[in-house]
């Protein structure tokens, strides 16, 4: 794929950022034929990329970070839709494949660039346990946490306990999953851990207690402290979360 560059010459540290500026994809799509260093397209305080950055950050990858404007609605720009017509961050562009969902992304680029990484095992049983707990987090606790907060966050919608008490279930499973193990998928962290990170770092902006659960707090601070560049990949974005929050909630 050949994206013609409109801004200057992009950093190649996951950690810092370019003038934000969206980049034309020239039609047709076609496979490069060298390496390049993958793009990503993301916000700062977006979960899904912080998880995104964390797993770029545990292979030791080194990104092309690509602002997206999403309050200007950059990504619905044509250009970006040619990337990815769900029009969310993160999306990734490797080598002439583009690719939207965290943690399709999150796979691809250990699958890519981490062969033989225990952050995604190849054991088809290891693996089938780190891709539920993905699953579990795409599709009940991010989901549920969606459902409780967005509406209130850029709806204005009041609070429903109901929501949160659905939120709170998820966390209950959570917790139970970690039972007896140091991480989410067994003992060692994997990439299941780092998107489930992300999501339940989140919930620190929206006040919901996660930490009343023994084994999901003793699992944040096991996290926190092992996942390579946890502070500059996660709670650096982490932060520009809750100022977003912050300055919404407070109007
Ligand atoms: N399931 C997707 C969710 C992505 C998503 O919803 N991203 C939000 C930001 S956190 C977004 O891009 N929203 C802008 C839009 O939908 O137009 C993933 O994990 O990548």
């Amino acid at each position: 794929m050949e994206i013609k560059q409109l801004s200057e010459e992009q950093s190649p540290s996951v950690v810092q950022q370019e003038p934000r500026q969206l980049h034309v994809l020239t039609v047709p799509i076609y496979p490069s034929t060298k390496l390049t260093m993958p793009d990503l397209y993301y916000v700062p305080g977006s979960a899904p990329c912080r998880a995104v950055l964390l797993t770029a950050k545990a292979l030791n990858l080194n990104l092309n970070l690509k602002l997206v404007d999403l309050h200007h609605g950059e990504q619905m720009k044509p250009e970006y839709l040619k990337l990815n017509p769900q029009h969310t961050v993160p999306t990734l562009v490797d080598d002439g494949l583009a690719i939207a969902e965290s943690r399709a992304i999150l796979t691809y680029l250990v699958n890519k660039y981490g062969k033989g990484s225990t952050l995604y095992p190849e054991d088809p049983k290891a693996r089938a346990i780190v891709d539920q707990r993905l699953y579990f987090d795409i599709g009940t606790l991010y989901q549920r946490f969606g459902d409780y907060f967005y509406p209130q966050l850029f709806g204005g919608a009041p609070e429903d306990k109901e929501k949160l008490a659905k939120v709170d279930e998820a966390l209950k499973f959570l917790d139970t999953f970690l039972e007896g193990q140091k991480y989410v998928a067994g003992n060692n962290l994997t990439v299941a851990d780092l998107s489930l990170v992300a999501s339940v770092s989140s919930f620190e902006a929206a006040n919901i207690d996660f930490l009343k659960y023994g084994n999901v707090k003793r699992w944040y601070e096991t996290v926190k402290a092992t996942a390579p560049g946890y502070e500059e990949a996660n709670g650096k974005g982490l932060e520009a979360f809750k100022g977003l929050v912050n300055s919404i909630m407070k109007k």
